[in-house]
């Protein structure tokens, strides 16, 4: 979406410093590297696959702090047999078509980079056991905005409880979803996968692990158990990895609880909304664009009956969720 989020610190190429020789010679330095694509990263250990081995690399000096992460397309050299006990070298990373990120909170200024070139962000709630919370679902929905990925909402345990009330708060933001339950049929899921690259995040306990096991039961998703006190789940998995699955790839990211959002502007938000760009154009500079914000166009629009008012309340709702602690 904001093309210009799509540069940072981890996308800066390493330049050779001082030599007068130009920069071009240094480059058929590995002609040889192989194409791979990162599925899992541990502890400075990337595992990468390559036609259809896989292949544990390392990140080689030259490559800096850069990071790399899972959906990385990358360059490799070195032993890439897959046998046990070798190592190949990551020497380049290449251009990401998009980057999910996150801050740890809202105050702080660190970002990370989390995923690499996906699609799709899997927005996994549970309509009952735990409760599900709209505000995550907003994060979730501004993160997916921000970074230029489709939403798709995935509300779990419909065993348990209807989707009906949910439904009715997202019904003017339509973001597609599907309802699901672990004994149910999961083909309409899978068609939005298809081909894809998704990233899933939820909440713990709201069925993630039950899902992706039963999506790709090869994989062995540890499942925990809803704490009945907290309505919690147990921590049960730790690393994000992506799994292959109808000619695409999900991405299971346990550690990924919610998206800090101080990275994301106003602008980035409204970004997500095309019917309200040519009112919000007319905002003075930096709008926040509250309710009641001396300028803000959004106000003057609705005055005249020129937007659709549950349209600018959603997005306003969306904005909001920026503010509020995690
Ligand atoms: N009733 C009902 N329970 C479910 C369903 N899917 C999962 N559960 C239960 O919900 C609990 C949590 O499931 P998990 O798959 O571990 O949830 P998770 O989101 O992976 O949780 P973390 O591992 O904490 O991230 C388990 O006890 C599951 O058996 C469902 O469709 N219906
Ligand atoms: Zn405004």
């Amino acid at each position: 979406m904001s093309g210009r989020r799509y540069l940072d610190e981890d996308d800066v190429r390493i330049r050779a410093r001082g030599g007068s020789r130009p920069r071009t010679r240094n480059r058929p330095k590995h002609e040889d590297a192989k194409q791979g694509f990162v599925t899992a990263v541990d502890r400075g250990r990337y595992t990468c696959l390559v036609d259809d081995r896989a292949v544990v690399a390392m990140k080689a000096r030259e490559l800096g702090r850069g990071s790399i992460v899972v959906g990385d397309r990358v360059a490799l050299v070195g032993d890439l047999s897959g046998r046990p006990d070798t190592l190949a070298r990551v020497v380049r990373v290449e251009e990401r078509r998009s980057v999910l990120r996150r801050t740890a909170d809202d105050t702080d200024p660190v970002e990370r980079v989390i995923v690499a070139n996906a699609d799709q962000l899997v927005i996994v709630a549970a309509l009952a056991d735990p409760e599900p919370q709209p505000r995550f679902i907003d994060r979730c929905l501004v993160a997916a905005y921000d970074a230029g990925l489709e939403p798709l909402l995935c509300l779990t345990k419909s065993d348990l409880a209807a989707p009906d009330e949910l439904l009715a708060t997202y019904a003017t933001l339509g973001p597609p979803y599907v309802v699901t339950r672990r004994d149910g049929d999961l083909s309409e899921l899978r068609g939005h996968l298809l081909g894809r690259l998704s990233v899933l995040v939820g909440s713990s306990g709201v069925g993630k692990s039950t899902l992706v096991n039963l999506l790709v039961p090869e994989a062995e998703r540890a499942v925990g158990h809803v704490n009945p006190v907290t309505g919690r789940g147990r921590h049960t998995s730790t690393s994000a990895v992506a799994l292959p699955i109808e000619g695409g790839w999900i991405i299971d990211t346990p550690g990924l609880r919610s998206f800090g959002l101080a990275h994301i502007r106003p602008d980035d938000v409204v970004a997500g909304f095309a019917d309200l760009a040519e009112a919000v154009a007319e905002c003075p500079p930096d709008c926040p664009h509250a309710e009641g914000t001396p300028g803000c166009a959004l106000d003057a629009w609705l005055a005249e009956g020129r937007l659709d008012p549950a349209r600018v309340a959603s997005m306003r709702r969306l904005l909001s969720s920026r503010e509020a602690v995690d």
